[in-house]
């Protein structure tokens, strides 16, 4: 990370994503250049001197040139990312509490806006809401008429959740489910609310994708989005020697969608990845 750059967010919380989870994945190659250097004293000024680099220059992917997000270019695009100051609220009391690593990124929650915008969505689905930052991010962008379930079954995180809904003025849009995600999909399923839905992100218990996925094709209309996080799951799902349970559900779970003809899609390598599937 640039330390010097100056930007918009505060510096101390996004060094903690930076090092963290979410960015780690599309700086994997910077990473495994740090000599075991532990990642808490892993410090912007010992990646200062990497550069963007072409990860994929092999003429058998057409000479492409994919670069890998160093912290400074992380830096730069985030400098670029519009978050409103209810979102960098949130994020900065997140960033001291327990799992903040687990919140989306600036720039991850500008895409799911965008994404939402430019469905015209009205009817939404979070399966997995933590302290309400990607939700939060989704509410603001819905019309008033607009509607948000929030399937979470951690309290305190909800409560924090509640009371920047509440803050946002976007509490009326918001309908908190507190309890396992699948109940509260089934519920809606049985409700008779199947094809009612526009988009629907996921970002909960990874082993669980597939069930959340099934019950949330049924929920959305055609042509309506899915939007599943930790595809990438820190490149893991890159590495044949990883086999924990939740790479290989992970890995699993995104074979299945590659061969999906149900829907549409698209992974992209923002935050920990992402995969935006399209209801055929
Ligand atoms: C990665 S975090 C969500 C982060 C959130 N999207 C954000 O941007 O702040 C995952 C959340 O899913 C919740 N979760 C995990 N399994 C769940 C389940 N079976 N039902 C409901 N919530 C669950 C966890 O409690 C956690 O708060």
């Amino acid at each position: 990370m640039a330390c010097s750059t100056a930007v918009n967010h505060s510096v101390l919380g996004l060094q903690r994503q930076i090092v963290g989870k979410r960015l780690s994945l599309l700086s994997l190659p910077a990473i495994t250049n740090l000599g075991g250097i532990p990642r808490r004293r892993r410090s912007c000024h010992v990646y200062a001197h990497l550069q963007p680099s072409v990860v994929s220059d092999d003429p058998k992917y057409g000479n492409k040139q994919v670069i890998t997000i160093t912290p400074r270019l992380y830096d730069y695009i985030l400098t670029n990312v519009r978050e409103p100051e209810i979102l960098r609220q949130l994020r900065e009391e997140t960033a001291n509490m327990r799992g903040s690593q687990m919140q989306v990124s600036p720039e991850q929650a500008q895409l799911l806006a965008m994404l939402v915008q430019i469905l015209g969505a009205e009817r939404c689905i979070e399966v997995g809401v933590y302290t309400g930052y990607s939700s939060l991010a989704i509410a603001l962008v819905l019309p008033e008429s607009g509607y948000l379930v929030a399937c979470e079954r951690d309290s305190k995180s909800l409560e924090v959740a509640k009371r920047y809904y509440k803050q946002a003025g976007v509490s009326h849009k918001v309908d908190v489910k507190h309890g396992l995600a699948s109940d509260a999909l089934k519920s809606l399923i049985l409700n008779g609310e199947s094809g009612s839905y526009d988009f629907a992100f996921v970002d909960a218990e990874k082993r669980m994708n597939q069930e959340y996925f099934e019950l949330l094709l049924q929920l959305v209309r055609t042509r309506g989005v899915i939007v599943i996080d930790n595809v990438l799951w820190h490149g893991k799902v890159a590495d044949p020697l990883v086999n924990d349970a939740r790479t290989v559900s992970i890995r699993n779970f995104n074979k299945n969608i590659m061969e999906d003809k149900r829907v549409s899609i698209s992974m992209v390598p923002i935050g920990d990845g992402i995969t935006i599937c399209r209801k055929r």
